[in-house]
């Protein structure tokens, strides 16, 4: 394990337990992530990469094993606020507007209101929703409110940001949109990102690391590095280097080496 590492995960099992039945969703799993990358977890449904997600941000805790984020425990992370969260649905407060909605975090944890206004502001500038401050999420689209969140959870500067198929309810136009503006938010603050997608060519577009898992019990099967030069632009998207990459990674989804594939 590097020293460097801002995550590192050591032997974390994770079994769910309901009657007589007993489900190991990840076996044996060690990760370690250095600060300011960004990395997908990728693999087929119910391999444990939500699970594994959830273990970090503290959402559950390992059967076995151990975490280590920015050096504590996730619960000791969650208490200063070293992560933020975003999940597949933005789950605004509906009630409140776009800007109050960025506040939130803040307003939690106690910071006084001329801050917090003014960080929710440079937070949708990020985002570039400052037209809408004013907005309910019931106004705006599905791709907007996902802004929303994103600037949401990154408006207590976390180093850490957890993404739980953040864009896996969008289309395919919008979708493709929304990573390009989560490549210049990530690139803007530096942010260490985990990401959690079905999606082969997001993860390819969007990640500096591909972590492949396999079917449950839900294992580390191949950690692939993306040299694909930032920034990436939808120009990248039809480089033969971005196909090859793509190829790469299915082979590793599949079980099979890339050399062997392309035969
Ligand atoms: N609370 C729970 N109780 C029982 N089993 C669970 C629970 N949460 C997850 N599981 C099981 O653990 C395994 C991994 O689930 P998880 O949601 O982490 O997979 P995933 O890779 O994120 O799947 P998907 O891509 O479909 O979201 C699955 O078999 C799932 O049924």
């Amino acid at each position: 394990m590097s020293e460097a590492a801002i995550i590192s995960v050591r032997g974390v099992t994770k079994q769910f337990t309901g009657g007589d039945r007993t489900v190991t969703a990840l076996e044996d799993i060690d990760l370690s992530i250095e600060r300011g990358e960004f990395v997908s977890l990728l693999g087929p449904s119910g391999c444990g990469k939500s699970t594994l997600l959830r273990i970090l941000a503290d959402l559950t805790e390992p059967t076995d094993g151990t975490v280590s984020l920015n050096g504590k425990t996730p619960a000791a992370s969650r208490l200063d606020r070293d992560y933020g969260m975003v999940f597949q649905q933005a789950g605004l407060f509906e009630w409140r507007t776009v800007q109050r909605n960025v506040e939130l975090p803040l307003q939690v944890a106690g910071v006084d209101k001329s801050t917090r206004r003014a960080k929710a502001h440079e937070m949708l500038e990020l985002v570039r929703l400052t037209d809408f401050s004013r907005h309910f999420p019931w106004q705006l689209s599905g791709g907007m409110q996902q802004r929303v969140a994103i600037a949401r959870a990154l408006s207590a500067d976390p180093e850490i940001l957890f993404m739980d198929e953040p864009l896996g309810a969008l289309d395919e136009m919008n979708r493709e949109r929304l990573q390009g503006e989560l490549l210049r938010i990530w690139s803007d603050t530096r942010t260490t990102v985990v990401f959690v997608t079905h999606s082969i060519s997001e993860a390819v577009f969007l990640s500096s690391r591909i972590v492949v898992m396999s079917a449950r019990p839900g294992r580390i099967a191949a950690s692939i590095d993306v040299d694909l030069p930032y920034p990436r632009t939808a120009a990248t998207r039809t480089t033969d280097a971005f196909f090859a990459k793509v190829t790469e990674v299915r082979a590793a989804l599949h079980g099979v080496p890339a050399e062997q594939a392309a035969r």
